[in-house]
């Protein structure tokens, strides 16, 4: 079976990148790029990666009008990369417009929607004007996703239970904000371990800083796998 774990290459280089991916096999993750690494490294290096043999997971959250979105997706699926993202709070007319764009694909990336970072908690949410706890708003988007026919959402693990029970065993969650017992929560607010992740049943942990970090990523990622 392949791997639930999805590693985050939060790196400012694509030769810091690449070092750290050279020991690791396909088998044993999945790799996420996101912002910094793609705005650095750019779409040779996610070729890099899926030539490897790695799902890669283009973590760049598209939040713009429906027809940018759209063209966007569609960019990102011709890199042949596994997963994309939105963000629900773009609304359904964007998620549908970005579900429309990847019809004409082979072999589509999956199609998810971030619903409340898992860096906020009640009180920054709130900031934001959203009054509901963070539980209810992802709630709300995770529906507004899933009734826009995308594959699942990201969310925290501690939405998990809810979500599965809601909207099924098909639906993907995408859970960022897990930290293994004993490492620094950073900027996260919402978190849980690999293993209550899996117990809540989540599709795939996202896990950047607790590994790339780590005097040991492979004891690590060794770990994780085996809570997973
Ligand atoms: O709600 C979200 C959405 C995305 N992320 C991303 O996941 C990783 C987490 O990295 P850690 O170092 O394990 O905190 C990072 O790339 C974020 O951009 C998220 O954390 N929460």
């Amino acid at each position: 079976m392949s791997s639930r774990l999805i590693i985050a290459l939060d790196f400012p280089t694509a030769a810091q990148a690449l070092a750290f991916v050279e020991p690791l096999s396909p088998a044993e993750c999945k790799l996420k790029v996101g912002f910094e690494l793609f705005v650095s490294a750019g779409p040779d290096f996610v070729r890099q990666l899926t030539g490897r043999g790695f799902e890669v997971f283009l973590d760049l959250k598209f939040h713009d009008i429906p027809n940018t979105v759209a063209s966007a997706c569609k960019a990102a699926a011709g890199l042949g990369v596994w997963m994309i993202n939105v963000h629900a709070a773009g609304g359904a007319k964007m998620m549908q417009a970005a579900r429309e764009a990847l019809q004409g694909f082979d072999n589509p990336p999956k199609l998810i929607a971030v619903t409340v970072l898992t860096s906020m908690d009640k009180v920054q949410l709130a900031g934001t004007g959203v009054t509901a706890e963070p539980a209810q708003q992802v709630q709300h988007l995770a529906q507004l996703a899933a009734s826009s026919g995308l594959d699942g959402v990201v969310c925290s693990a501690q939405e998990a239970v809810m979500l599965r029970q809601l909207l099924g065993d098909d639906f993907l969650l995408v859970t960022p904000g897990i930290r293994p017992v004993g490492s620094d929560q950073g900027d996260q607010s919402r978190v849980m371990t690999p293993a209550q992740a899996r117990e809540a049943g989540v599709s795939y942990v996202v896990v950047g800083r607790p590994i790339t970090q780590a005097a040991d990523p492979q004891a690590v990622i060794t770990q994780i796998n085996a809570d997973l």
